[in-house]
């Protein structure tokens, strides 16, 4: 995960006829976690999604040095086939990495369509798929959302240890989340 960086510089982003924020920057390396803070609507999604490359700034410029893994609310695993096979077919593209299934309590529903997993477990299984990606930057939206305590946790856990190997992490969150060291931007301190 050498070299792994990310610089944004005076992003805008508009939605419709809005803009939401402005003046936004920031710069991290390896190793460094941001959370990106804010009420409903307040654009934290948009500014992920920004950053992955899928929504044009309105102005400003992304830089970014490595493959980057998101994860959002939807999970990019076929409903209609069993999670094992769902999280194969990526592991035929990304490698055969350990995607921590075991680790992730997916062991015993490798056998369960992917439509029939719960809130929790289908955000289990995307973290599975993000990690197998071995990508250094991690956009993470909302990764909290539908998991239980220990569930909460181990986002922390698997975040902590991504940047202790040199990976960067961009967490949009409205809820807290506990990472030593982490930095803060709270999008409302650019609204437009
Ligand atoms: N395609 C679109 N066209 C117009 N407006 C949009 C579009 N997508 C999102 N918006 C608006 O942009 C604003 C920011 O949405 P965004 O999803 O980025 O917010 P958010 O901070 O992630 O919210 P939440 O905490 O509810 O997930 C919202 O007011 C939303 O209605």
């Amino acid at each position: 995960m050498q070299g792994a960086s990310l610089t944004l510089r005076d992003i805008a982003c508009r939605r419709g006829d809005n803009l939401l924020f402005r003046g936004l920057s920031f710069a991290l390396v390896g190793g460094q976690a941001l959370h990106l803070t804010g009420a409903n609507g307040i654009g934290k999604s948009s500014l992920i999604r920004i950053i992955a490359g899928l929504l044009p700034a309105y102005r400003g410029s992304v830089e970014r040095e490595g493959a980057v893994a998101l994860l959002d609310e939807r999970p990019a695993l076929d409903p209609h086939l069993p999670l094992g096979r769902a999280l194969a077919f990526w592991q035929r593209l990304d490698g055969p990495e350990d995607n921590q299934a075991a680790r992730l309590g997916l062991s015993d529903l490798m056998d369960v369509p992917v439509r029939y997993l719960s809130t929790g477990q289908k955000k289990r299984a995307a973290l599975a798929r993000l990690i197998g990606q071995r990508a250094p930057l991690w956009l993470l939206d909302e990764p909290l959302n539908g998991l239980d305590a220990k569930g909460v946790a181990l986002v922390e856990t698997l975040v902590a240890e991504h940047c202790r190997g040199g990976g960067i992490c961009v967490i949009a969150s409205h809820q807290p989340i506990s990472l030593a060291d982490v930095r803060r931007l709270a999008i409302a301190d650019h609204a437009a």
